[in-house]
């Protein structure tokens, strides 16, 4: 099953500030959606809300037809999300963190170590599976960061520039993990700055500044 996002007038304010201009969209095919606009437009705080992480202060926001909550144990089925750095386990190999993830959305213990041992060998760290976190470069936790994200299942992926601290190569091996999820049904909408991601995606959605931001 593919999500379905509806945002209709959708805007975030904080007392004087404008987080969000008002922001309408409507995605209900598999897709990858590359939201992009300058820096301080709204990317973050737009992807928030449809995580039901933050409130709208006008307008409507719809995910399978209803308002996001995180705590909405259909919703959090439904939606994953990569928007802040995940938790991590200090004292948990990385092999170790992606099988628990797996576990906790119903795998069995074996086909949750070889499912993590996949996942490592498609973001391109299998040789990283026995360390820990605190033993990894800064692109390396992005990596892990993602794998931790790609090992629960959703219809709707939410990311926030996954492209933090990757080089090209590991870019474009993302790009193809990406394209192979939204060929599996999901819907994927990420900001991004990088014009590989934007060129590849299947719809652009930019957010411009506000007036009142100017
Ligand atoms: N807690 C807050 N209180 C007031 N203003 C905020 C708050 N958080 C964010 N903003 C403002 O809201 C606007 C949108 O921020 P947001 O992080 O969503 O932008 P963005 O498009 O993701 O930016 P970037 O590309 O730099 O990551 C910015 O102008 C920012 O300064």
């Amino acid at each position: 099953m593919t999500a379905s996002v509806i945002c209709r007038g959708l805007g975030v304010s904080a007392e004087e500030a404008v987080l969000l201009p008002e922001t309408s969209l409507t995605a209900e095919k598999p897709a990858l959606i590359a939201l992009t606009g300058a820096n301080g437009t709204g990317k973050t705080t737009l992807l928030k809300t449809l995580a039901g992480r933050q409130l709208p202060s006008i307008g409507e926001c719809l995910i399978n037809g209803r308002p996001p909550y995180e705590f909405d144990p259909a919703f959090r089925a439904a939606a994953a999300s990569l928007i802040d750095t995940p938790p991590m386990a200090r004292d948990m190999t990385l092999c170790e963190q992606l099988a628990l993830v797996r576990v906790s959305w119903g795998e069995d213990e074996a086909a949750a170590f070889t499912g993590a041992e996949q996942t490592l060998e498609q973001l391109t760290i299998a040789e990283l599976g026995e360390r820990f976190p605190y033993e990894l470069s800064a692109g390396q936790l992005q990596l892990f960061a993602l794998a931790l994200t790609l090992s629960r299942p959703f219809e709707l992926l939410l990311l926030d520039e996954p492209e933090r601290h990757l080089d090209t190569d590991r870019v474009q091996r993302l790009i193809s993990l990406l394209q192979q999820r939204v060929a599996f049904g999901a819907l994927i909408i990420t900001a991004t700055h990088r014009a590989e991601i934007i060129s590849q995606a299947d719809q652009q959605i930019a957010l411009n500044r506000s007036p009142a931001a100017e």
